[in-house]
């Protein structure tokens, strides 16, 4: 397995920008593969794996390196170590990677392996928070939001099926498998969205955690329904889809750019019934009043559900971040059921797994005063290493009518 010294400074450079500058993972990544158009697949795969490989192990391996690291130098060797652990067990005689040695490195990671927040990389204050949280389940948690996460396909009932959809991959030399329902799992990684399937609206990439809270939600064609928290619409697009594009389906986000991106994936979608509106003010929210059928609140949380998908939340994420999202989601939760009609429903659902954002939050709604005409009808979790995909919750109550 031959790797290039580009290859290696495009990671480097990427680590710097997300560690020093704050940029966000997945958006840097894109942008240092835009970068540089004459790069293959494979070269794309390399600096996109191994970029996410080093996020995630960053303070095992800065433990490994003997200190955090500062100069792209330190990122070299940084990068240097996570190869030597993943499979790469000589490194180039380059300068950056003079004295790593894969013994030494190996040694070190046998003692490192006794601390838990150090095996799994995480910030100590996080470690105890999961404990508390999570108790014995935790360990088994973390250990499982540091793989890499599955590709899963949501198949667009509005013009598709799974298996035309399966059949049309295959031609393109991707293999899917059914979960179930419309739910398809990708076995090898390939670039989807240059598909046709995909160009042409017949599936959207959504873990199978997340397909479960449309569903909860019953919805009916006809219905009025509103996505209180659409952001893009990985939501929206399958409540349209059960809506079997009939009735009103209105989803509302306090960033109208957001929104512009559902559009535009309304339109490859075929959806003919979504309606976006920014929330520019709580007035929005009070002329809703009693006005929805059902309500869809997939609110904003921690997201320690989908470490996997971004392990930079680990470093980016604190207690007082957690502490300031729990409020916000209180607040969305009292104030967001107006718009539900007597008689109606809505569905509470985060991609956390910290019963503080799921279940005691339900809890705290029912017991307060917003919350008395409430009642709950189901309530489900979903752990990475029990159900094999995103951490998430989702549960649904209904309005007394
Ligand atoms: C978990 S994300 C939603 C993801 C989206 N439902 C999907 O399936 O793709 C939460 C969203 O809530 C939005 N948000 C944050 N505070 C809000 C508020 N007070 N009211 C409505 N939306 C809010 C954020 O901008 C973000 O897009």
């Amino acid at each position: 397995m031959k790797f290039y010294a580009a290859q290696i400074d495009a990671i480097a450079e990427a680590l710097l920008n997300i560690f020093m500058n704050g940029a966000y993972a997945d958006r840097e990544i894109a942008r240092i593969l835009k970068a540089d158009k004459r790069r293959g697949s494979k070269d794309r795969a390399f600096i996109a794996e191994h970029t996410y490989g080093v996020v995630r192990y960053y303070r095992l391996y800065s433990h490994l390196a003997g200190d955090e690291p500062r100069s792209k130098e330190d990122w070299w060797r940084l990068i240097g170590i996570h190869l030597l652990l993943n499979g790469y067990d000589e490194l180039p005689p380059w300068r950056e990677f003079a004295g790593l040695d894969a013994a030494e490195i190996n040694a070190q990671l046998a003692t490192a392996r006794n601390n838990r927040a150090l095996r799994e990389s995480i910030p100590d204050w996080l470690d105890e928070v999961g404990e508390e949280q999570l108790g014995a389940d935790w360990t088994a948690t973390i250990g499982a939001l540091n793989e890499q996460a599955p590709v899963v396909l949501r198949v667009n009932r509005l013009k598709s099926d799974p298996a035309t959809v399966t059949t049309s991959l295959a031609a393109e030399g991707i293999v899917v498998e059914s979960i179930s329902g419309d739910a398809l799992l990708v076995t090898e990684r390939k670039n989807l969205f240059a598909t046709k399937a995909f160009k042409n609206g017949l599936f959207e990439v959504q873990d199978f955690s997340s397909q479960q809270a449309a569903p909860a939600l019953e919805v009916e064609p006809g219905h009025t329904v509103i996505d209180a928290c659409a952001g893009a619409g990985g939501k929206s697009l399958h409540l349209a889809a059960l809506m079997q594009n009939k009735g009103r389906l209105l989803s509302l986000d306090i960033h109208g750019w957001k929104l512009d991106e559902l559009k535009r994936r309304a339109r490859r979608n075929g959806v003919a019934n979504l309606e976006t509106r920014p929330i520019t003010s709580s007035k929005i929210i009070k002329r809703l009043t009693e006005k929805a059928d059902r309500v869809l609140l997939d609110v904003p949380c921690s997201g320690l559900g989908v470490l996997r998908r971004n392990p930079d939340a680990k470093w980016k994420l604190s207690p007082d971040v957690i502490d300031r999202v729990v409020a916000e989601q209180q607040q969305i939760l009292s104030g967001y059921g107006r718009m539900v009609k007597p008689g109606g429903k809505m569905v509470y659902a985060t991609c956390s797994i910290l019963p503080r954002e799921n279940e005691r939050q339900v809890e705290e709604f029912l017991a307060s005063e917003a919350g008395k005409d409430w009642t709950l009808e189901h309530r489900q979790s979903f752990l990475p290493q029990r159900d094999g995909y995103d951490g998430f919750f989702v549960s649904r109550l209904s309005k007394t009518s």
